[in-house]
Order: structure tokens, then C-alpha cells, then sequence
């Protein structure tokens, strides 16, 4: 078989081909994309070794790939030398459903990227497409992750391929799921990192909404996610904003933990736990709200002190202390997290329950301020959309929390103004506040 490994420039013929035809879809072109050095490569051999020797092959080895299949080179048998969709005609399987995932050579993805892989998401009968965008700083390892792929062996997984530009990436993307993003250093300013990272999805907002499927689903992942998500929505003009989401579910998750082993419960019997506002140390879980086994929590754990202080600062400093011990920030129970959050939007709501995401505030029914990402109860059909839940409890401690939350995410909302086209930027963070990672 066939091996290369190619290097292209950018504005190619070949490059921009798809990306005119996703324009022309659209109807029209709200960004266009930006000239830069373009570096895609091609595995088509079972040849690994030789594979990473042969960094620096010709662009013509690239190009038939691009032009039998129109799209990203892809990886082993997923290379255009086989044709995958006469096996799919005698199986009963839905549509290809194609997931782009960012940071995909980082600790998240390096488990989420198995579980999407093994059905475990979307089902046994939804065969799905990686896309996987790296950077130049991790090409390398980008291929060795789509090698362990290709090895697993995975039968949903019907094609694997990997890029460095989002234009490329995203394209048709039915989902985009955002991980990649520059970890927060020490010293660092919050405002410092809300640029850099802010910079990352204000140009990934622009390829998605250039390239993907107009109807694309994205969670963003990548910290400080409420604002970062904030930042694509602006920058995404043509996709309903509705479709974004900052991931919360981890938070969620943890204080079900929480209340279960307070409670003497096993998890599943906590429901209707909210997380209200940021992904940070200010988010608020709910205990107003949230029931055990069917009951108002605050009738099974009697204890409001606890569940005031310890509970509410354990679940918002869960991350911290986790990388105090583990000396990494979650990424498996983010990874199950991620899983969690894009289950809950392809699978009905239990009646009665309700999931956290941090979502578009543009019409919430709570009075929370608009034109933020905040976290707040959601509730889905099943077709991927949501509702917001309107009949939840509020009472003086729980608003208060959650106008302190709220005023973050408006102060983190004014230090991006350069990347959300809302004018001169102007970052005054009173309290340098935390991600759940940072103590
Ligand atoms: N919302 C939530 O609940 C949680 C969010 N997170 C956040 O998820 C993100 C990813 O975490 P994790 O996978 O553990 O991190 P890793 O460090 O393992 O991977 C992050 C990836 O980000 C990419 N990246 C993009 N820009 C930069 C940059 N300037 N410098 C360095 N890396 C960059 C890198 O990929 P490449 O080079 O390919 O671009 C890297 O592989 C982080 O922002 C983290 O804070 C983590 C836990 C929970
Ligand atoms: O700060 C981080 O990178 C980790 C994080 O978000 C979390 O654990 O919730």
C-alpha cells in the first residue's frame, strides 16, 4: 500500500475546493479564511515507522487523496484506496454522523476520542467520522493518536482524519466538540488567558461557521469555557447560538457526588441538580432545587451549614484539589463529563429531571442578565436541542450566588469585547477569580 506524507500550501486549489462548495451552501460568506501555512497529512500505509520517517514527503502525494475524496486525507483503512460505504449498504445503520474534536492529542480527548469511537455515545447502530484538529506542536502526536484508533478496530468508526486548520477540520462537522486551549501559568493574569484562549475560538467560531454544518452542535470545553463559548457565538453569526454549549456537566457531576455520599445514597438516586453561572470557583450548585430520591434535598440532608459552605466550596473547588493530588486536571471524569453532556442533548430528558449546560442567556426565563453563556437547567427531546426549565425554586442565598457569578462572566464578557466585534476591551476583574483548577 501506498505511503506519503505531504506538506501543502495554503490557498491551493485542492484546499479551498470544499470550502467554496460549504459557501456556496451557506449562501454566503460572513469570514473568510485566513492565508496561512497549511500542513495536512496522509497515512495511508499500516507502516507506523516508516510513517513518522517519512515526515516530509511531496505535495503531489497528497493530491489524488484530495481529489478522490474531497476532504481531509485520512488515516490506514480509512484512505481512499477503500470504499467503505459498500460495506454500510448491508448494514442497518444510521447516517455518518462526523465529530470534530479540538486538542485532540491532549489528556481529554486522548479518553473521550475511544469512547465516541466504541458507540458508547451515539449508539450501536451511528457510525461516525473523526476529525481531529491538532497544531503544528502536535502533529506528531496527533498521528500517533490516530494510530490507537486505527488499532482498536472499532467498527462505527468510519473514517479518522487529522489537520491543523479548523477551516479544513470543521468542515461538515455535525458536531464540534472544543478541548483545545492554552492552560492557565503561573503568574498568569485571568485576563491574559481569557485573550490567548479567547483568540483560539474567536477564529474557530469563524471556521465553524464558514465550514460546518449549519446546524453543527458545539461544546466548548477549553477554559475559561463560559466566555470562550461566548466568543464563537459572536463569531458564528449564521449558527443559532442556541447550539452552544459550555461544558458544566463535570461540576454537575461532582455535586451529585456530593449530596450522594452526604445522603448515604448511591448516585443515581440525586436528580435535578443545577449548576447556575461560570465554570469557575463562583458557580453555584443548587441544592435548593435538586432532589434525592425524589425529595427536596434539603428534607434528607438537614444540614444547611453543610450544604452552604462545604458542600457548595467542595464542588466548586473539586478541580484544584484534584490537580493538588493527581498533579493533572481532570480528564477522564471530564472526558465522561463530555459524554454525559452530548447524551443528554440525543437522548430524552428522564420526565421530571432536567441536565446543566452552560447555554445562550438571550431569553432565560430566570431575569438572568442576557447575551452571556451561563450555566442553567436544560431539558431535550432528544434531537439535540434543548429547553430551558422554567418552574425552578429561588429563594435570597440562591440569587445572590448567582449575581455573583453573573457579574463575573459580564466582567470576563467585557475583556473580550475585541473578539466578540462589541468594541474596545476593557478587563477589570475585581477578584482574579479561579477555574475549578486553580487554587
Ligand atoms: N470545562 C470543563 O469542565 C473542563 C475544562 N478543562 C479544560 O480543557 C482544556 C484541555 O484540557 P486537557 O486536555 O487536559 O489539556 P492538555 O494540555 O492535555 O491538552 C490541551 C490541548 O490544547 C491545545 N492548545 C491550544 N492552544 C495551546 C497553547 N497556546 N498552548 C498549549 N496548548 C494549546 C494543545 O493541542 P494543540 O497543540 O493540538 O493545539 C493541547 O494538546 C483546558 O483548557 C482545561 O482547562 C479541563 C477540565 C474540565
Ligand atoms: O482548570 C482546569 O483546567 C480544570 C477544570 O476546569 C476542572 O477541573 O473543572
Amino acid at each position: 500500500m501506498g505511503l506519503s506524507t505531504a506538506y501543502s500550501p495554503a490557498g491551493s486549489r485542492l484546499a479551498t475546493a470544499p470550502l467554496a462548495a460549504a459557501a456556496a451552501r451557506r449562501g454566503s460568506v460572513q469570514h473568510l479564511r485566513p492565508r496561512r501555512p497549511l500542513i495536512a497529512t496522509v497515512r495511508c500505509s499500516v507502516d507506523a515507522a516508516k510513517q513518522v520517517q517519512d515526515g516530509a514527503a511531496t505535495i503531489a502525494a497528497q493530491e489524488p487523496a484530495r481529489h478522490k475524496t474531497g476532504r481531509l486525507p485520512r488515516f490506514g483503512v480509512f484512505c481512499p484506496t477503500y470504499d467503505l460505504t459498500s460495506d454500510d449498504k448491508t448494514k442497518s445503520w444510521k447516517k455518518l454522523v462526523t465529530i470534530a474534536v479540538s486538542g485532540a492529542a491532549g489528556m481529554i480527548a486522548n479518553h473521550l476520542l475511544f469512547q465516541l469511537a466504541s458507540g458508547e455515545v451515539f449508539g450501536q447502530d451511528q457510525p461516525i467520522a473523526l476529525k481531529l484538529l491538532g497544531s503544528e506542536r502536535s502533529l506528531q502526536a496527533l498521528e500517533g493518536v490516530a494510530m490507537e484508533l486505527e488499532d482498536s478496530l472499532y467498527p462505527l468508526l468510519r473514517e479518522v482524519s487529522i489537520g491543523i486548520d479548523p477551516y479544513e477540520v470543521f468542515e461538515d462537522a455535525d458536531w464540534a466538540l472544543l478541548i483545545g486551549a492554552k492552560p492557565r501559568g503561573p503568574g498568569m493574569e485571568r485576563a491574559a488567558l481569557l485573550d490567548i484562549n479567547g483568540q483560539i475560538f474567536a477564529d474557530q467560531g469563524k471556521a465553524l461557521n464558514t465550514v460546518a454544518s449549519p446546524n453543527v452542535k458545539v461544546i466548548v470545553v477549553g477554559n475559561p469555557c463560559n466566555t470562550n463559548a461566548l466568543i464563537c457565538i459572536k463569531n458564528a453569526p449564521n449558527i443559532p447560538a442556541k447550539n452552544f454549549h459550555a461544558l458544566t456537566r463535570l461540576d454537575e457531576n461532582r455535586a451529585k457526588c456530593q449530596l450522594a455520599l452526604k445522603a448515604g445514597v448511591f448516585y443515581d438516586k440525586v436528580s435535578n441538580m443545577t449548576i447556575w453561572g461560570n465554570h469557575s470557583t463562583t458557580q453555584v450548585p443548587d441544592f435548593l432545587n435538586a432532589k434525592i430520591d425524589g425529595r427536596p434535598v434539603k428534607e434528607v440532608i438537614k444540614d444547611t451549614k453543610w450544604l452552604e459552605e462545604e458542600f457548595t466550596m467542595t464542588v466548586q473547588n473539586r478541580g484544584g484539589v484534584l490537580i493538588q493530588k493527581w498533579g493533572r486536571s481532570s480528564a477522564a471524569s471530564t472526558s465522561v463529563s463530555i459524554v454525559d453532556a452530548i447524551k443528554s442533548l440525543v437522548t430524552p430528558t428522564p420526565e421530571g429531571d432536567w441536565f446543566s449546560s452552560g447555554v445562550y442567556t438571550t431569553g432565560n426565563p430566570y431575569g438572568i442578565a442576557e447575551d452571556i453563556v451561563f450555566s442553567m437547567p436544560c431539558r431535550s427531546k432528544g434531537d439535540g436541542d434543548y429547553e430551558l426549565v422554567s418552574d425552578v425554586l429561588m429563594d435570597d442565598f440562591l440569587w445572590e450566588r448567582i449575581k455573583k457569578t453573573e457579574a463575573e462572566l459580564l466582567a470576563e464578557k467585557k475583556c473580550v469585547a475585541h473578539l466578540t466585534g462589541e468594541g474596545i476591551a476593557f478587563c477589570d476583574l475585581r477578584e482574579d477569580t479561579m477555574l475549578p483548577g486553580e487554587m
